[in-house]
């Protein structure tokens, strides 16, 4: 088991439940898809499972440990967990290079040329490394906010709704590119997304909210 949430219930305020005593298994190497409608909490089961919120009650494992439950939080970058957010929030002020290169920054300078460089020809973008952020087209910067995501070597992939931004041409091409990516690697992923066709075509196992 990647992912085992077991019994988690969250609040933003204490008094409306986003999630009761919410349970969800997700196998090493699998794709699942978190569908239902707006407002049923699936960002919000991403963002407890990267540590960006806390529960009110519940346990988090991810690869046989826990980290989250009644006594223990780990923190978001000892998690292992690598989320892509729906605006894919690449820093502006910093080129491709540097955006890939950012969570690896413990590496040696050897090491993180060399698995940027991985990275790069794994997204198709090799030569891009001097680009800024708004000199790439929507389905670059969110190729580029994959291989920055997994740089460091995550256990588990969370991806918010991957294909909001892009147009239906577009979202066609890099859907395919991004499912070929996950093979290639067979990173867990778990990924939102509130189009059944994309989950469909994604994922092997979808978990519907309601
Ligand atoms: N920071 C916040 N503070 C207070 N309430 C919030 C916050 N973020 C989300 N919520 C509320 O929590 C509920 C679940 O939100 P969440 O974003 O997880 O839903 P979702 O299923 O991802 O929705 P969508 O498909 O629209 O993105 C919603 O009712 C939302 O209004």
């Amino acid at each position: 088991m990647q992912l085992k949430i077991s019994d988690l219930s969250f609040s933003y305020n204490k008094k409306e439940k986003v999630l009761n005593d919410f349970n969800l298994e997700i196998n090493k190497g699998e794709v699942a898809a978190l569908v239902g409608r707006s407002g049923s909490g699936k960002s919000t089961i991403l963002r407890l499972t990267a540590g960006l919120e806390i529960p009110d009650s519940g346990r988090i494992e991810i690869a046989g440990k826990t980290v989250v439950d009644e006594q223990k939080f780990l923190a978001p970058e000892k998690r292992k967990v690598g989320m892509v957010f729906q605006d894919y929030a690449l820093f502006p002020h910093l080129n491709v290079y540097q955006n890939i290169s950012f969570g690896i920054d413990h590496l040696s300078k050897k090491k993180r040329k060399e698995r940027t460089a991985e990275l790069l020809e794994l997204v198709n973008l090799a030569g891009f490394e001097k680009r800024y952020p708004h000199q790439l087209s929507g389905g670059q910067q969110q190729r580029i906010a994959l291989a920055r995501t997994l740089a460091p070597g995550p256990k588990l992939l969370l991806l918010d709704e991957p294909f909001s931004n892009l147009d239906t041409e577009l979202r066609d091409k890099i859907r395919k590119e991004l499912k070929s990516i996950i093979k290639e690697i067979g990173i867990t992923t778990i990924l939102v997304s509130h189009d059944k066709n994309d989950a469909e075509f994604m994922a092997e196992k979808e978990i519907l909210l309601n």
